[in-house]
């Protein structure tokens, strides 16, 4: 039996709401923080209309659906945090972001054992750890987007992080989640990402060098290899920031010129062209 029942999330942006439904729709107590009043409303109404939208695609019933509202709960205060057994910060990939949330954290959280968990793509797990006074109990746990639909869980332990605390987290993560996991050292992209950034890079570059246009790239993944959307598309529904700031934190521990961002990507997240959250990246969205 899992010992994890009430859940923090910090963050309900695309990733941090997608998580929460995750959780909450598995039966744990969950509640997200956010910033601002603002971003809270925005992030609960993400929500929220999600879990309308499974439930008229019969994913799952109205009782289930009302439940699973129940287990919800929203604050901008950290402080409301306190009573947590775990908790999963999901915010923007900024170290020093994510280092005053993770300190703040250590301090308000009253269990000893309560884990602090980052859905970080690419900030060193040590990092996070060696701030707060229970670096035994920090850990990477990577969820994908979309975190509802796709299986994987990266569990990604610091130099630091106890056998205890992974074990527990693997836990709930396959038992609880019903999600598969897998084990990945804290290194620069994990696994995944390790493997799929250059890729989209490399899609990038094919398309700024003209060889293809941007629906026959990323129709000759989807047709050819059976990906289910071409790296294009999947680089919008990322979020070109995200696809920018990953590569950069690549680059920057393995110098290798294949994590290089190419010049249009730059250019394009200059622009605020992020891909879907803005309405606009290789494609144009509604
Ligand atoms: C960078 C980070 O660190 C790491 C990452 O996140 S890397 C990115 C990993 N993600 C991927 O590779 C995504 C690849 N793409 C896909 O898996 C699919 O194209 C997709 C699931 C996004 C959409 O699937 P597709 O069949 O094209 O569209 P659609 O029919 O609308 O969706 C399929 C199902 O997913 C659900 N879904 C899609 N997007 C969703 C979302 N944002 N939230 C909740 N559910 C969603 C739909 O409701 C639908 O469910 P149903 O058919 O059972 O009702």
């Amino acid at each position: 039996m899992t010992d994890i029942e009430r859940v923090g999330v910090v963050g309900c942006g695309q990733m941090g709401a997608g998580i929460a439904e995750v959780c909450a729709r598995a039966g744990l107590d969950v509640r997200v923080a956010e910033t601002t009043g603002e971003a809270l409303e925005l992030g609960r109404s993400r929500l929220i209309n999600s879990l309308h939208h499974v439930t008229e695609r019969g994913k799952i019933s109205e009782a289930e659906r009302d439940a699973t509202l129940e287990r919800l709960s929203f604050t901008t205060d950290l402080g409301e945090l306190a009573d947590r057994d775990l908790v999963i910060e999901a915010v923007v990939e900024n170290e020093q972001v994510k280092l005053e949330i993770f300190q703040v954290l250590d301090q308000v959280l009253t269990r000893p054992d309560a884990i602090l968990a980052s859905n970080t793509s690419s900030i060193p797990l040590v990092n996070l750890a060696v701030a707060t006074t229970r670096p035994q109990q920090v850990l990477g746990v990577h969820f994908f987007n979309p975190a509802q639909v796709q299986n994987l869980v990266e569990l990604i332990p610091a130099l630091t992080t106890s056998e205890e605390t992974l074990r527990r987290s693997e836990d709930l993560v396959v038992r609880v989640l019903g999600k598969h996991s897998i084990r990945a050292q804290d290194r620069s992209g994990f696994v995944v990402n390790a493997l799929l950034i250059p890729y989209l890079l490399s899609a990038v570059r094919m398309f700024e060098a003209g060889v293809a246009a941007r629906e026959d790239i990323d129709n000759g993944m989807e047709q050819g290899c059976a990906h289910p959307m071409g790296p294009l598309k999947l680089a919008d529904l990322i979020g070109l920031d995200t696809v920018v700031s990953v590569a950069a934190s690549m680059y920057e521990e393995y110098k290798e010129p294949l994590y290089a961002a190419p010049p249009l990507l730059q250019r394009m997240v200059s622009a605020g062209r992020l891909g879907r959250k803005t309405g606009a990246g290789f494609y144009t969205y509604g």
